[in-house]
């Protein structure tokens, strides 16, 4: 592992290191038509996505808590290595708290084809603290890229270099800037079970054609296909989330769908009162069935994003 040398990075063209304010490194990436996507070594998360309009495709709340260690409010944090309440650590695991590094030189990622990208290596590795409260140690690498058309590929490779075995949940906690959550619907989830936060974690299967929102949605879709797509009829556009596990460890399977509504939204310090029309959340995520490394063992879940005008 290194920590970035600026030259080496930059060389890379379409990438560069600024500072937010709190002096905390974050990387910048642009394609050559100009869409852009930022990330911030605090918590490896993905806090903005352009178009190459400059149209902002990730929700940020107006009351995000810039206070590290805390994650914002938006983006993409990482949830690793325990999705929501499911264990004894912290919501959504440590992950997303933490200061990550840029890595200058990952070992080789075969599949990637790095023609007409902007990419960037970001590790996490387990403090003393971490591995007090979960000991296994392990290496989590994040390639977060930037095509030529504007998708936007986040690459997570966890790697066990423990002596014993470990099992993680994992999500791509992505908030997606909307219209209005009135005006939305997700295909892909339909005929699907899934486990409703809301319902102490009960199984049930959906049956409408779409998920389409009238009030808080909390759910765990189990098993779904690779694509989903988030429809928004007002801005005509439709979010595409392909997910692909490399199944050589385990398959990595569900989709969380999380609208917090109105009542909750008035509960949360950092979002704002009427915020939740403008959010909604689908991740990427492996919870139901968590993965189970073994020494030495490497899994590999890539998340594309993507976006195609709809009429
Ligand atoms: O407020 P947090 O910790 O970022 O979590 C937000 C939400 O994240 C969702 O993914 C969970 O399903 C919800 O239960 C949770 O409320």
């Amino acid at each position: 592992m290194s920590t970035h040398s600026g030259a080496e990075i930059e060389s890379r063209g379409g990438v560069e290191v600024t500072k937010d304010r709190n002096g905390i490194d974050q990387v910048v990436l642009r394609n050559q038509r100009g869409a852009s996507a930022r990330i911030s070594l605090h918590g490896g998360q993905v806090l903005s996505w352009k178009t190459e309009r400059g149209e902002e495709l990730l929700f940020t709340s107006s009351k995000a808590i810039f206070t590290p260690p805390k994650a914002l409010r938006g983006g993409i944090p990482i949830c690793f290595p325990q999705f929501g309440n499911r264990g004894s650590l912290e919501q959504h695991g440590f992950a997303r708290n933490k200061m990550w590094v840029i890595e200058d030189n990952p070992p080789s990622l075969p599949n990637f084809d790095s023609n007409g990208k902007s990419y960037v290596d970001l590790l996490l590795k387990p403090s003393e603290e971490d591995l007090k409260l979960w000991p296994h140690s392990f290496e989590f690498r994040l390639r977060v890229s930037l095509a030529a058309d504007g998708y936007l590929t986040m690459i997570s490779r966890i790697r066990n270099v423990n002596s014993k075995p470990f099992s993680f949940s994992f999500a791509y906690h992505t908030y997606f800037s909307i219209s209005d959550i009135s005006e939305v619907r997700v295909e892909g989830v339909e005929t699907l079970d899934y486990l409703d936060n809301l319902c102490h974690k009960e199984r049930f299967t959906e049956q409408g054609d779409a998920l389409t929102f009238e009030s808080e949605v909390d759910r765990v879709y189990l098993d779904s296909s690779d694509v989903v797509a988030v429809l928004d009829h007002e801005r005509k556009r439709t979010f595409m989330i392909r997910k692909e596990g490399l199944p050589d460890v385990e398959i990595w399977f569900d989709i969380v769908v999380w609208n917090p509504w109105e009542k909750k939204s008035k509960t949360m310090s950092d979002l704002g009162d009427e915020e939740y029309k403008q959010m909604l959340c689908v991740d990427g995520a492996a919870v139901e069935k968590p993965i189970t490394l073994k020494p030495g063992e490497e899994w590999t879940g890539r998340l594309d994003l993507s976006l195609v005008p709809s009429t």
